[in-house]
């Protein structure tokens, strides 16, 4: 299987560069400076699992030749209309679009360019960054990607990607529940994402707050009442799991969000806590901790690009 990585950053590099150190037929599609870096210094993984160091095979817009048969995206929201154009010619008409985006927003905006057929559902759970050397560093143990048809279906297709994806050294899984997986991690998402960038610290020191438990758990409860409202409730165990992260003692654990509101780079805020309060409040949900937490992030955002 010819598969196209778009972005070679945290996700993007992490999971496409496990794959082609495993020896999958993968190419990453990136922007001329991250081709510079990565033609010069070699795609760096630095991990608990081990460490990695391999050339990557690299397009960059205007030279893909041919459609592929996957296209896993992992640019971050606010680029991915951007990085469609780029993608485009990748895309045929057997072509297997797998996002690993954070927010669902994405999958509107893709089956709109590309059709609902070409999609597949997908979400990665892990904590990465690029350091200042352009090395995608895993922060934590867990390096999860989740896909399946977003109807549940068994098809070729999906076996195939899944074929794929096993036995690289990440933690990858056919889902038949994919969707609602895709919305659980959105609740996860929104609430880590809305706590730390707010509190403006990691989970463990959050939990350590005054009245930090009780905030991490009122926001998990706004988050929980809006997507249940939404027609996608949860499933119990899920919410149990997430409240133990959430309120684990000394946990490091932050949300990609705040990492990059720390380093003063864009948000997905839009995605992660804009869209959701959006379809909340046409849902007739009030979700005044999110709007909370998506006022600040306006702030953080306005000063941003008034200092661009
Ligand atoms: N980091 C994490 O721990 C996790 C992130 N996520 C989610 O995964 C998604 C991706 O995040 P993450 O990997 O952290 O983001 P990064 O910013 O680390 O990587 C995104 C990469 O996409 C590249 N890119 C942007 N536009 C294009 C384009 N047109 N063509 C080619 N490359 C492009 C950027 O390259 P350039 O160098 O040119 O800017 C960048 O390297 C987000 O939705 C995020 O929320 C999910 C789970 C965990
Ligand atoms: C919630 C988490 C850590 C899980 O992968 C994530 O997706 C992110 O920080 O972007």
């Amino acid at each position: 299987m010819r598969l196209l990585v778009v972005g070679a950053g945290a996700t993007g590099g992490y999971f496409g560069g496990r794959l082609a150190a495993a020896g999958r037929d993968v190419t990453f599609l990136v922007r001329s400076a991250r081709a510079k870096q990565l033609a010069a210094d070699g795609l760096r993984i630095i991990s608990p699992h081990g460490d990695a160091t391999l050339t990557p095979k690299l397009v960059t817009a205007g030279t893909i030749a041919a459609p592929f048969d996957a296209v896993v995206i992992t640019v971050k929201a606010y680029s991915l209309a951007a990085a469609i154009e780029d993608f485009a010619p990748a895309v045929g008409p057997d072509t297997v679009i797998v996002p690993a985006l954070n927010g669902m927003r994405h999958m509107d905006v893709l089956a709109a360019r590309f059709g609902a057929g070409a999609l597949v559902g997908g979400l990665c759970k892990i904590a990465a960054a690029l350091d200042p050397s352009g090395a995608i560093k895993q922060l934590s143990g867990f390096h999860d990607f989740v896909y399946g048809e977003r109807d549940g279906n068994d098809t070729a297709r999906i076996r195939a990607l899944d074929a794929e994806m096993v036995g690289v050294g990440f933690d990858a899984r056919l889902s038949s529940r994919i969707e609602s997986e895709m919305w659980e991690k959105w609740v996860m998402m929104a609430t880590l994402g809305g706590v730390t960038c707010l509190m403006r610290g990691a989970v463990g020191e959050i939990e350590a707050a005054i009245g930090g438990r009780e905030f991490v758990q009122a926001f998990l409860d706004e988050v929980v009442a809006a997507v249940s409202a939404l027609g996608h409730v949860p499933g119990h165990d899920f919410v149990a799991a997430l409240k133990t992260i959430l309120l684990a003692k000394n946990s490091a654990l932050a949300a990609s969000m705040y990492r990059d509101l720390v380093q003063g780079n864009p948000i997905e805020a839009d995605q992660i806590i804009g869209d959701l309060l959006a379809r909340a409040a046409k849902a007739g949900v009030k979700t005044p901790l999110l709007a909370t937490a998506y006022a600040a992030l306006c702030v953080y955002q306005n000063r941003l690009a008034a200092t661009a």
